[in-house]
């Protein structure tokens, strides 16, 4: 679904998931350096998600793909993402939503006692544009 990009993100993990979903969502960017971003406007943003560990849980999972889905679509999907409290403070640029992103399935990857972590977001905003998020190695458990 990611059409013909996977970025690989080296580590040493036993186990390594990826889940890619799209979405449809509006957004704007509400500076006058934005040019024609200021006006609201939509993408289908096509994402992927790369989770790793070492253990896996009772089910054998690192964890559920619909888990993952949930944390993200279910909360962006035809929304517009300007709304939402963590774009009260900074723009929803592909750079903040590729970072959002992180951070939520992170947070819900902590509530496992196997404890895997999000290694990378590959978010695609437009057919030419994507961006790749990567955490420091110091906010991974
Ligand atoms: N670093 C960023 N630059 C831009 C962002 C962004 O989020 N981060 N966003 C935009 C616009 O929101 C726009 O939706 C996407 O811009 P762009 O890729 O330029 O869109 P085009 O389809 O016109 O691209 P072409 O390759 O020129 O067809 C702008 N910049
Ligand atoms: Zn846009």
């Amino acid at each position: 679904m990611m059409q013909q990009f996977y970025p690989q993100v080296p580590h040493s993990y036993r186990y390594e998931l990826n889940k890619d979903m799209h979405l449809s969502a509006a957004h704007f960017i509400p500076h006058e350096q934005a040019g024609a971003c200021q006006q609201m406007h939509g993408h289908t943003y096509f994402i992927n998600i790369t989770i790793a560990g070492d253990k896996l849980d009772e089910l054998g999972f690192l964890i559920d793909f619909k888990r993952i889905k949930d944390v993200v679509h279910k909360r962006y999907d035809h929304t517009l993402l300007n709304d939402h409290p963590e774009y009260k403070d900074v723009h929803p640029t592909t750079e903040r939503v590729a970072e959002q992103i992180w951070t939520a399935v992170q947070t819900e990857l902590q509530k496992q006692a196997n404890k895997p972590n999000c290694l990378q977001v590959v978010v695609r905003e437009t057919p030419t544009s994507y961006v790749i998020y990567r955490p420091k190695p110091e906010e991974l458990v």
